[in-house]
């Protein structure tokens, strides 16, 4: 009777240890597949879909049962990769909205119509912008890359981000630190007779200061048209072949995008081809997004990303300039020839200014 129940709870104790042995092991080579196919989806994947692109390094690898396991974090940085209602089909989609450093920028310069082409390259379904001017490059450099970033907006693969600053084009320290965030950055500068263009710079700061003197008293010294005032904020800007020689030393020519901003104000649809194709972007703006309003006397749109309805650029673009005394206009046509002939010859454009 004894050895009956002895040899019973034998059998019991074998087969328990039997079934512990299998579920082990059953366990161990269903984790390993799991934690090996997991490594190996991280690694097909590139990992700009889900880290921000400025992270240097990878992520650490480590062994686990044999598998390598790259270790990511389980939440991700939400400040980097969007997590609003907004972006929720592209992520059903498997798309992750995330923010990068700009890949090409419009540089300047001020008062040539940047604005107008910032509204005109982002109708690109493959463009998403920085809706204000960030200044990083000029005025808050000492706040980091990682700061900058935060200001982009959210792209999806194969999407291009940019930003427009039109001061980065005439500030000395710009070049360089374009060049060490990304000596492949594409750089736009839309240009516009330097005479006009300083009127309308004019122009506006005295519609923040009612005071100001009379443009012709700024622009030359010793109350008359014999010297201009170079130091002047407005003639200084305008003279594009001194600034142009800082950024080639950081920048190739070929990777510098010249646009005409009287050009872009007749034939917008002109301009705006070359930049896609600089950019390396389907021709998708055309001719058919834009509508002359005669009443501005400037191309609007006839819809945008924030809009819906036609619309044209806001009352500060395409202001009436005061009279200016057509002999002092003269006198700066005949300061910027030179300049402006140099500048020709160094971008190889002819822009016909007078
Ligand atoms: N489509 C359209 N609508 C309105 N205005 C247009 C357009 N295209 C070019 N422009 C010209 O853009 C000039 C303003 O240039 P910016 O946008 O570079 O100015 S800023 O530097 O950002 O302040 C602005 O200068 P002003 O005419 O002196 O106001 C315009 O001449």
């Amino acid at each position: 009777m004894f050895s009956w129940h002895s040899n019973l709870s034998n059998r019991t104790i074998a087969l328990t240890i039997l079934i512990c042995v299998f579920i082990l092991y059953f366990s161990y080579s269903f984790n390993s597949c799991l934690i090996s196919s997991i490594n190996k989806t991280f690694k097909k994947i590139p990992i700009r879909n889900y880290l921000s692109p400025v992270v240097t390094t990878e992520p650490p690898e480590i062994k686990i049962l044999g598998s390598i396991v790259r270790i990511v974090p389980l939440t991700y940085n939400y400040s980097e990769i969007d997590g609003s209602p907004k972006y929720r089909f592209l992520r059903q989609q498997g798309l992750r909205p995330s923010r990068h450093l700009p890949d090409a920028l419009v540089i300047g310069v001020k008062k040539s119509g940047t604005r107008a082409l910032l509204e005109f390259i982002r109708l690109h379904p493959d463009v998403r912008a920085a809706g204000c001017e960030v200044h990083f490059f000029d005025r808050h450099y000492a706040k980091g890359l990682h700061w900058y970033r935060r200001h982009m907006p959210y792209t999806i693969e194969g999407q291009i981000t940019m930003e427009k600053s039109p001061s980065y084009f005439v500030t000395k320290e710009v070049p360089q630190r374009i060049h060490h965030m990304n000596p492949g950055t594409k750089l736009l500068v839309v240009v516009r007779d330097p005479v006009t263009r300083a009127i309308s710079d004019y122009t506006q700061a005295t519609s923040k200061k009612a005071d100001m003197k009379k443009f012709e008293e700024l622009a030359f010294i010793n109350g008359s048209y014999e010297v201009v005032d170079t130091s002047w904020g407005p003639v200084k800007i305008g003279v594009y072949a001194r600034h142009l020689e800082r950024w080639l030393q950081y920048f190739p020519l070929s990777q510098l995008l010249f646009i005409s901003g009287e050009r872009l104000i007749v034939d917008p649809a002109f301009e705006i081809g070359r930049v896609q194709d600089f950019l390396g972007l389907k021709r998708v703006v055309t001719e058919k997004h834009f509508y002359f309003n005669s009443t501005k006397g400037f191309p609007c749109l006839f819809k945008s990303e924030a809009r819906s309805t036609p619309h044209c650029l806001g009352k500060t673009k395409g202001r009436n300039h005061p009279y200016i005394d057509p002999a002092a206009i003269d006198r700066l046509r005949e300061f910027y020839r030179p300049f402006n002939n140099k500048f020709y010859q160094m971008t190889g454009i002819n822009f016909s200014w007078l």
